[in-house]
């Protein structure tokens, strides 16, 4: 039976599905639907993401999507190593501005579940670290929105050796309270 793991954030939660190893490797099944609706998510996946990062201290987010395309994820690492980050950006969350991380890799074949509502990210841990994640809702660049990865009113922890690598659209990423979030606590 798989692993789930609640976390500080309501609503996040860590998947850890089974692996069948043999002689060969291993066998796991990354996502089923009638499983994952079965630990409380019941998001509709309808596109998934891929992305490689190839140095260590690669920095992506915090990023999220509004209303009508906010986005639920399920997170993986593919190859190598990330350290995966959600903040809770629901106005009126008891959790609001709060942030839950841990690391997912290859190795350890853990998935990060991320609600709507909630700024996503990674930092690299490992070179050419790729991610794969399940979205559900699609891409839509007029909806997207950012926030800066150092916020020091959210306060991330990042395990970081000096300064990561950042798009050009992160580095001048908002703050917390400059973010009039669109997003809404119902509980
Ligand atoms: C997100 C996305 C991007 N793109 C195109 C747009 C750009 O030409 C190129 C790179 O996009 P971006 O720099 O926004 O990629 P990331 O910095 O990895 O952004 C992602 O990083 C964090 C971790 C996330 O959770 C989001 O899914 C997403 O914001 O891919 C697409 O064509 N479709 C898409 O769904």
């Amino acid at each position: 039976m798989m692993n789930v793991k609640k976390t500080d954030l309501v609503g996040v939660l860590l998947i850890e599905p089974d692996r069948f190893g043999d002689h060969r490797g291993f066998f796991a099944e990354a996502y089923n639907q009638r499983l994952y609706v079965g630990l409380g998510i019941h998001a509709n996946f309808v596109q998934d993401n891929h992305s490689l990062s190839a140095s260590v201290g690669t920095l992506r987010g915090l990023h999220f999507q509004v209303s009508p395309h906010a986005q639920a994820k399920l997170v993986r690492c593919g190859r190598g190593a990330i350290f995966d980050v959600a903040v809770d950006i629901r106005r009126g969350s008891p959790t609001y501005g709060q942030w839950t991380g841990c690391k997912l890799s290859a190795a350890n074949g853990v998935q990060m579940f991320i609600p709507a509502g909630f700024a996503h990210g990674f930092v690299t841990l490992q070179p050419d670290s790729e991610i794969v994640y399940k979205c559900s809702d699609y891409y839509a660049p007029e909806t997207e929105g950012a926030l800066r990865w150092d916020d020091p009113t959210i306060g991330i922890i990042w395990p970081l050796q000096g300064d990561p690598i950042l798009s050009s659209k992160d580095v001048v990423a908002p703050s917390l309270v400059d973010l009039d979030s669109p997003f809404i606590f119902e509980g």
